[in-house]
Formats: C-alpha cells, structure tokens, sequence
C-alpha cells in the first residue's frame, strides 16, 4: 500500500511533544500529587495561551519531567505514542531532539533514558510507519554535560542519534561581552565536526544575528533553530540565502516566546517564502503549545498567508537538509515524490 504520509520534520523537542494524557497516567501511577484531575485539564495547564518570554516558556520542562524522569516503561510508551501523533500528522519522517540528561534520576542515567526513547522510537515506527531519528541536545546553561552528550551522540551514531544541538534561553545564556556561547559548548560542536555527527544550533530567536554568525563559524552548524532575528542583518541574510543555510522555523512557539512580535502577515516566514529560502514549518513542543503540525500548516495558510505549493516546497527543503545520509535522503524525496507528485 502506498503510504499516504508525506511531511518531513526536524524541529521538535520529544521533551515538549511528550502526549499529556499520558504523562498524567504515568504520574498517577507513580502517586505525583497532580496539580489538575483530568488527562485533559492537564493538557490546558500545560498548554500555553499567551505570549509569555523564552525564559518562562521554558521553565515548564522541569515540570514535564519531574513526572517521567526515571521510569522507563513510561519513556517508552510515551516515544510510542509520540511517533503515533507524528503519523496522525502525515509525518513521513521526523528529527526529534532531546536531552538525555532530563530523563535521568537517582540511578536511571541519561544513557539509561536515551535508550528507554530510542526502544520506543522504535516500536512506535515499526507500528506506525513513521521514520524517525534523534538529535541529543546541549544546554546552554549547563555546560557540564557536554562531555556526555559528545559521548552518547558518538556511541548511538548507529542506532538512530544523527546529530547535536544547543538549546536553552539563547539571549540570557549568551554572554556576548565574555565571548559568547561557553567554551565547552564551543569545543563539543568541534569535536561533532571533526567526528562526521551533524550538527544544528538554536540561535536567533530570542537572540540577535551575531549568534547565528556564531553558530555557523564556530559551531559549524549546518541548520539554524528558529534564526528569525537573521532577517534583522541583511548581510547575514544574503549569506543564509546564498549558502542556502537551512533554517527551522516553529511559527506558534514563535509568538507565544515571543520570538517575534510582529502581527502574522510580516511573520519572518512570510519574508523566507518570498526570498525561496531553504526553511521548514515545525513544531518545537506541541505539548506546550497545543498543537501538532497539521495545526501549524494550517496556521501558515491563514495567518500568514502562504500558498498551499509553498508547504509543498517546505517539506523538499526539509528532506534536502535532513541529516539522513544521502541514500535514505534519496528515498525519502522519493516517497514525496509519490505522494505530491511534483517536485518544488
Ligand atoms: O524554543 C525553544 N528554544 C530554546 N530551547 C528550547 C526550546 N524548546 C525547548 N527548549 C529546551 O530544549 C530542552 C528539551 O529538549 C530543554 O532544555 C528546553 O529548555
């Protein structure tokens, strides 16, 4: 039968996609006192409704965790049920990005947790046809963990990890006058580089130009998360278009962090829809947000208005600029192909 999924995805946090109703379950069962009674009250707490700042959109994953940190089975059920939202979403492939770290507690490790999502991820694609890979982060604000995620990303190369990231609060992690991103940051994404693991950067959401600047020449990174404030400096965004430097867009987490405060119709999106930029639509944390990517295609087409041919054309550039290695990206064009039946 042929497939009827046909969208390519590469930014979005398992951490903020974890499905609510289960973690509610796991919490239950674990006797965490709940602040709400209901898997669907919990949902509408997590979710939210307005703009707030990256830093308090932010501080909801301790929340999130602290109920399934430590407890495989439910890591496991919720990397199941993730990839079952992915293809109620016509999700052909997806890149999912987390911290190992955060699912570690007392004696369950990091490696632990990154082996309790990747059985799931696992299982969830062999049930629901969905391809799936993983990208291990680095917190800004914890260097610490560097060594590990260096680690982990080198040993799993072969078991579905094809990359790193750096997340975290990109305008107060920064620090510009003593140098920028930390050193072991630094010198973690060159290891990457030096080793073959792809490499992607959270930079220019909150922050200004200068740290996608960064991102490229220091941290090589291939693809840019967010990188909306590249628009604000048109010499780094003639540089984006002529590299043709991918950036990951997530148009509901962007205003809800505000990211950008412009009204929809001037959405940085709107501009690299006009400039035929390489970008994709994404999701961030649907979990947080409320909403899974058929709601952000759908948010494009009314609220910034781009052409239906035009998410056509985002999902090429996200398969193009996945980091699958060039024979699984060749099939994964190929299973586009088959379903849009034009290649834009
Ligand atoms: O939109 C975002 N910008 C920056 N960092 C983020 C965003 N969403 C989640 N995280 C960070 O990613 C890790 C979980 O994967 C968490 O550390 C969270 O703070």
């Amino acid at each position: 039968m042929e497939s009827d999924l046909h969208r390519v995805e590469l930014h979005c946090h398992f951490e903020g996609a974890l499905r609510p109703s289960t973690v509610f379950n796991i919490a239950k069962r674990r006797g965490h006192k709940l602040p709400v009674a209901t898997p669907e009250e919990f949902a509408e707490f997590m979710r939210r409704k307005e703009p707030s700042l990256l830093r308090e959109f932010l501080s909801y994953f301790p929340v999130l965790m602290s109920f399934v940190a430590g407890d495989p089975d439910g890591i496991v059920q919720l990397a199941v049920d993730f990839i079952e939202d992915c293809a109620k979403n016509k999700i052909a492939y997806i890149e999912s990005r987390y911290v190992p770290q955060l699912f570690a507690k007392d004696s369950f490790t990091a490696e632990d947790g990154l082996q309790a999502v990747l059985r799931g991820f696992e299982l969830g694609s062999k049930r629901f046809g969905v391809k799936v890979r993983s990208i291990l982060i680095a917190i800004r604000a914890i260097p610490e963990f560097c060594d590990e995620t260096l680690r982990l990303a080198k040993a799993y190369a072969n078991h579905g990890v094809v990359g790193i990231d750096v997340a975290g609060d990109d305008k107060e992690d920064y620090d510009s006058e003593r140098g920028g991103t930390h050193p072991d940051i630094v010198r973690l994404f060159q290891e990457a580089y030096k080793a073959g693991i792809h490499r992607t950067a959270h930079a220019g959401e909150n922050s200004g130009a200068e740290m996608v600047t960064e991102a490229l020449d220091s941290l090589h990174a291939e693809r840019i998360g967010h990188g909306y404030h590249t628009l604000d400096n048109p010499t780094l965004y003639q540089r984006i278009l002529h590299d043709r430097v991918h950036l990951e867009t997530c148009p509901l987490s962007s205003h809800l962090t505000s990211a950008v405060l412009t009204d929809w119709p001037h959405h940085p999106i709107q501009r690299l829809a006009a400039d035929k930029a390489n970008y994709s639509i994404n999701t961030d944390d649907p979990t947080l947000t409320g909403q899974w990517l058929d709601a952000e295609y759908r948010m494009c087409l009314d609220r910034i208005g781009l052409p239906p041919w035009e998410l056509v054309r985002t999902n090429y550039c996200a398969a193009r600029s996945s980091f699958l290695p060039e024979e699984e990206k060749a099939d994964l064009i190929a299973q586009l192909d088959a379903y849009y039946r034009v290649r834009l």
